[in-house]
C-alpha cells in the first residue's frame, strides 16, 4: 500500500498533464497575443510615419512644379514667338522636375518648350483627375517612364506641364527599401505607381495595416501597408527571438508546474487536510473484567482516508506528534465519542472507564482540562469515568502547569493511566506525582507469559509493585487463555487484548455493549 502521508498535490497524472498543458496554452497564447499587439502597433505607426513623409515629399514635388509652370501664365493667349519659347524653356530648366511645359488653345498645343509637340491635341479635362492631374506612362521619348501632367485651364486657353515621375518613383523605392517590410503606392485617380515605376490602372493589391493619406495641396493619395502574404513571415522575422523565448518560457513554466503538482504535500498539510475533512475517527477496544465482561474501552484513532481505506495509527501518529497536530486530532475524537456514549448510556456497565491516549504535548495545554470538563458535562454522575493514558516512553515533565492541570483533572474525577508500562523509565516519584490510577502492562511482557523468558517474571514484579502503590493494573495485549488465566490468578482485574476484543468502529462497539448486557 502506498504511504498515505505521501500524497501528490494532484494525484491523477492525466489531470496534472491537462493542467500543465492548459497553462502552457494560456501562457503561450497570451504571450503571442501581446507580441502581436505590439507588432500591429509598431506596423501601424510605421505605415503612418512613412505615408506622412511620402505625401509631403510628393506634394512638394508637384506643388513646386505647378508653381514653376505658373510662371508662364502671363504668356497665355500670346502668339508663340521665339522669345516665348525661350522663356518656357528657361522655366523648364529652372523647374527641377519638369519635362516640358506648353500652352494650349481649344485643346491643341500652340506653343511649347518642346517644339515637337506643338499642334498635338491634349486630352480633354475630364480625363484628368479632378480636371487637374494625370498619371500616365511615357510611350514616346523615355518609354515606360511614369509622367504626371498638370493642367491649368483659363477659359479656352491653358497650360499643361509634364513632370518626370521618376523623382516620385525613386522616392517610393528608396522609402520602401528603407522601411524594409512596407510597400507604398502613389495613386492619382484610378492610376497608381509603386517603386518599380510602372503605372497601373487596376485595383490596388490587398495590404495590411494600411495608412492612406490624401494630399492637402494636390489631389493625390499615398497608400502604405504590408502585403498580406508576408504578414506572418514579417511577424516571425521581427520577433523570432522573443517568440522563441516566450515559447520556451511557457514550456518551462508548464514543466515546472507539472513537477510542483506531482510533488507530495508536506506531511503536516496532508494531516491538516484530513483533519479538516473529519477523516480521523475513534475506534474502541473493549477492556474486560476477570469474567470477560466489558468494563471499559480504549479509544484508538483510525484514519479513514478519501479512498475509504482505514489507516493504522502506527503510520500517522508519529507524524502527527512531530507536527503538533496530535492535539487537535485527539480533541476531534471527543465529540463523536460523547455522542456515541450518550446514545448508549443504558448499555454501559457500571463504572465504565473510557481511556484515551494523550500525547505529552496535550499535557502541556490547560485546554485539556476544559475539554475533559466539556466531555463529561452531559453525563449523569458516575455514569462513566474518563481516563487519560500517557505512555511511559514519553514521560511528562513536571511543571507548575502540569501540576495545576492534574489538580483540575483529579478534581473532576479524571483518571490517569501509564500506558506501555515496563517499556520506559517511570520512577516511583513519577507515579506518585501524577497520582496514577492505572498501570497498563505493555503487551510485550504479557506475550512472554508461558515462555521461559525473564520478562515473564517482570510481570509479577510490576503487579506486586502496583499492589504496593495501590494502583490498578490493566494487562494489555492478552492474546490467549493462558495469558488471561495467568494475570487473573495474579489479581489483575482488567484485561485488554485480541483474546477478548479487537478495536472496532463505534457502531460495532455499540453492538458489543448490547450483547454483553
Ligand atoms: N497519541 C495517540 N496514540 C494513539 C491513538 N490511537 C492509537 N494510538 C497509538 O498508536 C499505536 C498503535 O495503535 P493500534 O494500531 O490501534 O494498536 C492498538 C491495539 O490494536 C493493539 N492491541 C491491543 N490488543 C492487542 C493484542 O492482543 N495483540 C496485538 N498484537 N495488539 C493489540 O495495541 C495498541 C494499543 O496500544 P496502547 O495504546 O499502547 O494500549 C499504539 O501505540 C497506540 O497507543 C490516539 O488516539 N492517540
Amino acid at each position: 500500500m502506498s504511504n498515505p502521508l505521501v500524497r501528490p498535490i494532484i494525484i491523477n497524472p492525466y489531470a496534472r498533464l491537462f493542467i500543465s498543458l492548459l497553462l502552457f496554452i494560456v501562457l503561450i497564447s497570451s504571450g503571442l497575443s501581446l507580441l502581436h499587439y505590439q507588432f500591429v502597433k509598431t506596423m501601424k505607426a510605421s505605415t503612418s510615419d512613412l505615408a506622412n513623409q511620402l505625401i509631403n515629399k510628393t506634394e512638394n514635388i508637384l506643388v513646386h512644379s505647378e508653381n514653376t509652370s505658373l510662371l508662364i501664365s502671363d504668356l497665355l493667349g500670346k502668339p508663340c514667338t521665339k522669345k516665348m519659347i525661350e522663356k518656357m524653356q528657361n522655366v523648364v530648366a529652372e523647374g527641377l522636375y519638369l519635362r516640358n511645359t506648353s500652352v494650349f488653345r481649344d485643346g491643341k498645343i500652340y506653343c511649347s518648350s518642346a517644339p515637337e509637340v506643338v499642334g498635338m491635341p491634349i486630352r480633354t479635362a475630364d480625363k484628368f483627375y479632378t480636371r487637374h492631374i494625370l498619371l500616365f506612362t511615357d510611350r514616346f521619348v523615355t518609354k515606360g517612364v511614369p509622367l504626371f501632367a498638370l493642367r491649368i485651364d483659363r477659359n479656352n486657353l491653358g497650360i499643361v506641364t509634364i513632370i518626370d515621375g521618376r523623382y516620385v518613383q525613386n522616392m517610393l523605392e528608396i522609402m520602401n527599401n528603407r522601411a524594409g517590410k512596407l510597400v507604398s503606392y502613389l495613386k492619382v485617380g484610378d492610376s497608381w505607381i509603386e517603386g518599380s515605376g510602372e503605372v497601373h490602372n487596376t485595383i490596388l493589391p490587398e495590404l495590411n495595416f494600411v495608412t492612406s493619406l490624401q494630399g492637402r495641396r494636390m489631389p493625390v493619395n499615398i497608400i502604405v501597408g504590408v502585403k498580406g502574404s508576408s504578414l506572418w513571415k514579417q511577424f516571425w522575422s521581427e520577433y523570432w527571438f522573443v517568440i522563441s523565448s516566450v515559447a520556451l518560457a511557457s514550456l518551462l513554466c508548464a514543466i515546472f508546474i507539472y513537477q510542483i503538482l506531482s510533488r507530495p504535500y508536506k506531511t503536516k498539510t496532508v494531516l491538516r487536510k484530513a483533519l479538516k475533512r473529519n477523516e480521523f475517527m475513534p475506534w474502541l477496544q473493549g477492556v474486560v473484567d476477570k469474567n470477560g465482561k466489558i468494563c471499559g474501552a480504549e479509544v484508538l484513532m483510525r484514519w479513514q482516508n478519501r479512498d475509504n481505506k482505514i489507516i493504522s495509527p502506527d503510520i500517522f501518529i508519529p507524524a502527527a506528534e512531530e507536527s503538533g497536530l496530535i492535539v487537535p486530532m485527539t480533541s476531534s475524537l471527543l465529540q463523536p465519542l460523547q455522542h456515541f456514549l450518550l446514545q448508549n448510556l443504558e448499555a454501559l456497565p457500571a463504572d465504565f472507564v473510557l481511556s484515551i491516549n494523550i500525547s505529552k504535548f496535550h499535557f502541556q495545554d490547560m485546554r485539556l482540562a476544559e475539554e475533559c470538563r466539556n466531555f463529561l458535562n452531559p453525563f449523569p454522575e458516575k455514569a462513566i469515568s474518563l481516563c487519560l493514558e500517557i505512555t511511559e516512553r514519553e514521560l511528562i515533565e513536571q511543571t507548575p502547569l502540569t501540576d495545576e492541570l492534574l489538580k483540575q483533572l483529579h478534581n473532576m474525577g479524571v483518571k490517569i493511566a501509564i500506558d506501555d508500562f515496563g517499556t520506559g523509565h517511570a520512577s516511583f516519584n513519577y507515579l506518585k506525582a501524577f497520582k496514577v490510577d492505572f498501570l497498563k502492562i505493555d503487551r510485550s511482557y504479557i506475550n512472554t507469559i508461558g515462555t521461559p523468558s525473564v520478562s515473564a517474571s517482570l510481570v509479577d514484579i510490576i503487579i506486586n509493585m502496583a499492589k504496593k502503590l495501590e494502583i490498578d493494573v490493566v494487562a494489555e495485549g492478552v492474546e490467549n487463555k493462558e495469558q488471561a488465566d495467568y494475570v487473573i490468578k495474579h489479581s489483575v482485574n482488567k484485561l485488554q487484548g485480541f483474546y477478548y476484543h479487537k478495536p472496532v468502529p463505534l457502531l460495532k462497539f455499540g453492538e458489543l455493549l448490547n450483547n454483553d448486557l
